[in-house]
């Protein structure tokens, strides 16, 4: 007891010492066993839990019967990204839409298609009535993350049919969330600014006119205006965004909650808290925190000896947040390179020259070369390590003057139409509860009286 009340901090600092006391379980069970690790085998291979029709992801080649890493590639219902990338950008078309119906409904959409989709995603753009009073200004928080998947789940209340699973109804909740995403976090965004930053508050309504990319922009700045290079940087950043097969944690995590026979609300909202982990798409802000980090704790930025010694560091957890990891470094299937980052890399440079950034483009450089050598030195590495696409997006984000806390946010914006398809795809086919096994190394025991305890 402390000043007449329970000590919490004590308690559970205690407590947590007998927590990881009880539950440790030997690493080498795993093998014994022949448990897999993250649902991962040795190889870093991910177990087998589906079959998609959505995308695919390539890593690795088949050579004289061996499986050898390869360049990333990554397609979208059979369509390379990097070329629906450029068909956007020398059609001079926004390509989100256009991917949002592909990813959806299987093909690319002709002019006709693609029009009238533009339309029903605009009508969809639509909050009800005192949402952003009644919701959005509630409690605001740093966390948009937290504060979207809130608006989410309270949008859950103001739906008459939540709990319709039939597949007409599961699509309007899906195509209503991917049009009201960007509104439900730039505005959780504009709250947090004003209640936490004493920041002016602004509510810029979207036009039904633009695009997914142009809203974000015209809704997040005050004077509601943009150029058309920054809405088609930001456009092409979700296109690389939208989707990364059925096993990545955010999307798998959709399917386990649809395999319950869950509501679309609730699904989205377990996969909107899987996203923000900073092992996935929550490392986008990690990284440029762990850049400030290092420009604040490295004396000479450009002398590689000293950027390496800083690496090592973070990697002995002694440096940065402590846990061990270089963010945006690593993926659990591309090895030599992950196509978006590819993708970034190439407007980066530019946009740095443009943003006078060009020394911060030459130190993201720099750790892309040195950080997978120094990982592959500190680390038991499969198959390679590379820079994936949280690496470039957050660097690309602050050069268009979006806040930190929205960079995750801009993820689920994107990634919301994969975690769709993915559920609906789950729904048609599979209708079977997921459910895998435990090993259990419980003992039996006799129950003792508190007495003899
Ligand atoms: C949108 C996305 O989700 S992209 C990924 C975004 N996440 C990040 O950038 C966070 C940093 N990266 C990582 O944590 C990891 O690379 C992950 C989580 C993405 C993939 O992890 P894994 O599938 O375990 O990768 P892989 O099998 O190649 O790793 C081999 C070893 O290298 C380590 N490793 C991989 N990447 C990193 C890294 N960036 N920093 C430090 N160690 C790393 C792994 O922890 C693993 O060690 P372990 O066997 O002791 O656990
Ligand atoms: O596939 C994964 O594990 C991570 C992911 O979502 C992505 O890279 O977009």
């Amino acid at each position: 007891m402390k000043n007449g009340r329970y000590d919490l901090d004590n308690f559970t600092e205690q407590y947590s010492k007998v927590c990881v006391e009880k539950n440790f379980i030997d690493t080498n069970l795993y093998d014994e066993y022949g448990v897999k690790r993250g649902l991962r085998d040795k190889n870093g291979k991910g177990v087998l839990a589906g079959i998609t029709n959505i995308s695919a992801i390539h890593s690795h080649d088949v050579v004289n019967g061996e499986s050898v890493p390869s360049e990333g590639k990554l397609f979208y219902r059979g369509y390379n990204v990097i070329d629906l990338v450029n068909g956007a950008i020398n059609n001079k078309r926004q390509g989100f839409e256009e991917a949002t119906y592909l990813l959806l409904f299987g093909s690319l959409p002709n002019e006709e298609q693609l029009k009238e989709f533009e339309v029903i995603l605009a009508s969809c753009r639509n909050l009800p009535k005192n949402f952003v009073k009644d919701v959005i200004m509630k409690a605001p928080s740093k966390d948009i993350m937290n504060s979207l998947t809130k608006s989410v789940l309270t949008l859950a209340s103001y739906d008459d049919n939540v709990s319709d699973l039939s597949l007409d109804n599961v699509l309007k909740q899906c195509l209503t969330l991917i049009a009201t995403f960007p509104m439900m976090s730039v505005y959780g965004y504009h709250a947090f600014n004003h209640y936490e930053r004493d920041d002016s508050f602004y509510i810029h309504r979207p036009e039904e006119n633009l695009s997914t990319a142009e809203n974000i922009l015209r809704m997040l700045r005050p004077d509601k205006v943009y150029t058309d290079l920054e809405a088609s940087v930001l456009d092409i950043a979700l296109l690389l965004h939208m989707e990364h097969g059925g096993g990545n944690n955010s999307t798998f995590t959709t399917r386990v909650v649809s395999s319950s026979g869950s509501d679309t609300y609730s699904a989205i909202a377990a996969a909107l808290s899987s996203l923000k982990g900073p092992k996935h798409g929550g490392a986008n802000i990690k990284v440029v925190e762990m850049m400030n980090d290092l420009e604040a704790n490295v004396a000479d930025t450009k002398d590689e000896a000293e950027v390496e010694r800083y690496l090592v560091k973070i990697l002995n957890k002694q440096a940065f947040d402590n846990r061990g990891l270089i963010y945006g470094m690593g993926h659990a299937i591309y090895s030599i390179s992950d196509p978006r980052a590819t993708v970034f890399k190439g407007f980066v440079e530019k946009l740095a020259d443009e943003k006078g950034r060009r020394a911060d483009f030459e130190l993201y450089s720099m750790i892309e070369r040195l950080a997978p050598e120094v990982i592959a030195k500190e680390r038991r590495i499969y198959k390679g390590v590379s820079a994936n696409v949280d690496f470039y997006s957050g660097f690309v984000y602050s050069m268009l003057d979006i806040p930190l806390e929205l960079y995750t946010p801009i993820f689920a914006m994107a990634r919301i139409v994969g975690w769709s398809a993915h559920r609906l795809e789950e729904l048609i086919n599979v209708d079977k509860i997921m459910r895998p096994a435990y090993v259990s190394i419980v003992t039996e025991k006799n129950y003792t009286e508190m007495s003899e305890r």
